[in-house]
């Protein structure tokens, strides 16, 4: 676990972790040294050798105060340690995920980042400093006392040390078992907990298709293999520790039998026998302990290992220290024969090349899954093309500055993101130093106002976790609203396909004509009106360019585009925009 820790957390802090280690040990072998002395001061009091008694009580007391000494300082050292240990996990966390493609992040990733960099590091950081601390400690305080218990007598001290070996065997047998029941309760829970979520939206689809009695009988077989899987935890955990405590008594009774026979034998007085079996009942709660810890270490390993495959997760590069960092010559942008996959076996955008000038509007058009959205994100470079290039101003976008790249450009896509706070903080995410005048003027443009107007706490309205205290169109208009007040160069759209009322949808074509205004564009075009007004279109089949034109000169041509239009008139899914005609 130590070893697993060194890949997430900075060097200075596994250095103040190995001191704290160091200091806790310490102090255990002071404590250990304690039952040292007891072993004169018992024998010299029995003997009546009080003299000596005497100062062999002094000694211990002296040890007593530096035992309490040093486990303070190792416990004050500690809490400011866990400190230091959540900060740093949290700093690496945050340094690497702003460096991660914008690609990397979707909701179920954004949902365990927040878990991890909140109470699964604290978590983290008591089990790295406090629960491996308690481990340590046992650990030295066993060595101490074996040691005290051979100089007492090497022969119960040796049959102590084979049955330690045996019990420490058993141990690790016994946390094998548990791991493994652990680890297979830990994934049918997790795969039971999302088809538990599954069904639970899938309801209103089940019960209008008349689904639910199949339904039913899928999640009674998900909980039996809930009850199957707990049952097998069951089994593994009381096996483990049935196997670690039948060690635990053979251990107590070997030493028990090897010193009464020693004293009995007369090798041993009756005094260093009783303490031999002190000491070894100290030694086997020193391993409790050990075994105790044993779960809590395996949840803080899965933790590190998901922050350890975070932080392994390839950064966008940046552009090398003195390269070339003159600005775009302009807000063209030439697509220029990508290739690009989401993993290597499957080619998602195959050879695309198109141009769009600067202050033009190029509209991508395509069936569902041939790639649009993909090779719009490309564009704002959520991911790096597998072959080719995307150039904006003639410049390579792996070579612009990723601040600069992202200051150019607005994005208006369909998964509008908005994050727990106000509207006025969610719009003004876009441009902090914007000033009041410069919102309301967004907000005019975007219909914003009207919700603002509309509801009692106005501006300073919360949106909830994700936007959930607003409609869909709401939300689209806030995008909106960000997208207008940022008042980038490029805009990359992605238009609602979604069902809008009347009142939404003419404000929300609205916003965007006065978004896309002027500016380069590249449209995900879903409406009719703007795919006539788009000065050129990507027809996309199968992420490849199968045509490019203009309106006109496509449906001339009666090929692929052609078919595709007719298609959808036909299936009424095209938005017919108002004042045109199909
Ligand atoms: N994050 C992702 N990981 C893996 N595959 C993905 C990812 N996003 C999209 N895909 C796959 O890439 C292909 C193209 O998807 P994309 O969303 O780009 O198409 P689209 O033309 O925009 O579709 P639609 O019009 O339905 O939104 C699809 O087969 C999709 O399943």
């Amino acid at each position: 676990m130590i070893a697993l820790a060194g890949g997430v957390v900075t060097e200075p802090v596994r250095q103040r972790m190995r001191r704290c280690y160091w200091l806790v040990a310490a102090s255990a072998l002071v404590e250990g040294a304690c039952f040292a002395v007891l072993v004169p001061l018992l024998d010299t009091l029995i003997g009546d050798r009080f003299p000596q008694a005497w100062w062999w009580a002094a000694t211990l007391g002296v040890l007593l105060v530096l035992a309490v000494g040093s486990h303070r300082a190792a416990t004050a050292r500690q809490r400011a340690v866990t400190s230091e240990i959540v900060a740093s996990l949290q700093h690496r966390l945050a340094e690497h995920v702003v460096a991660l493609p914008l690609g990397w992040f979707s909701p179920a990733r954004a949902a365990a980042l927040t878990r991890l960099t909140n109470e699964a590091t604290r978590m983290l950081a008591a089990t790295l400093n406090g629960v491996v601390a308690v481990n340590i400690r046992a650990a030295a305080l066993a060595g101490a006392v074996w040691v005290v218990l051979l100089v007492v007598d090497p022969v119960t001290g040796a049959v102590a040390a084979i049955g330690l070996a045996i019990l420490v065997v058993l141990y690790f047998a016994a946390a094998r078992l548990l791991r493994g029941a652990t680890a297979a309760g830990n994934s049918t829970t997790e795969q039971i907990n999302a088809e538990l979520v599954e069904f639970a939206q899938l309801q209103s689809v089940l019960r209008a298709y008349g689904q639910t009695a199949q339904a039913d009988s899928e999640m009674t077989g998900a909980l039996e293999r809930v009850r199957a899987a707990s049952a097998a935890y069951f089994r593994g955990a009381v096996t483990g520790s049935v196997v670690f405590q039948t060690g635990t008594a053979l251990f107590l009774s070997a030493v028990l039998l090897t010193a009464l026979y020693r004293a009995e034998s007369g090798a041993v007085s009756a005094v260093v026998a009783t303490i031999a079996i002190v000491l070894a009942a100290l030694l086997v709660d020193s391993m409790a302990a050990l075994g105790r810890t044993g779960s809590v270490i395996w949840a803080a390993e899965r933790t590190l290992a998901e922050i350890g495959d975070i932080v392994a997760t390839p950064v966008l590069p940046e552009p090398a220290a003195g390269s070339d960092t003159s600005a775009p010559a302009d807000t063209s942008i030439v697509v220029e024969d990508i290739t690009f996959g989401y993993d290597a076996e499957r080619t998602i955008i195959d050879g695309v090349g198109f141009a769009v000038p600067q202050g033009t509007v190029c509209a991508i058009v395509g069936p569902s899954g041939s790639g649009k959205t993909t090779l719009a994100r490309l564009v704002a470079r959520f991911w790096d093309v597998d072959a080719g290039s995307i150039t904006l101003g003639g410049k390579d976008i792996r070579a612009i500055d990723s601040t600069e790249l992202m200051a150019a450009v607005s994005m208006v896509f369909q998964d509008v993101y908005l994050f727990d706070g106000t509207i006025r903080e969610n719009v003004l995410i876009a441009r902090p130093d914007a000033t009041e005048a410069q919102l309301a003027a967004a907000a005019a443009r975007a219909r914003v106002d009207e919700i603002v107007d509309r509801l009692p706490e106005g501006w300073d309205t919360t949106v909830g976790e994700g936007g959930a205290a607003l409609s869909g169109g709401e939300r689209q208009r806030i995008s909106l609203a960000r997208a207008l007040l940022k008042d980038a160069p490029v805009v990359l759209l992605d238009e609602a396909t979604s069902a809008l009322d009347a009142e939404n949808e003419a404000t929300i074509r609205a916003a965007t004509t006065a978004l896309t205004e002027g500016r380069t564009v590249l449209v995900i075009a879903h409406r009719l009106d703007t795919v006539r007004a788009a000065d050129r279109i990507v027809f996309l089949e199968h992420g490849r360019v199968a045509e490019t034109g203009t309106h006109d000169e496509l449906l001339a041509a009666g090929g692929r585009y052609a078919d595709f239009w007719t298609e959808q008139e036909r299936a009424q899914h095209w938005k017919i925009g108002a004042g045109t005609t199909a």
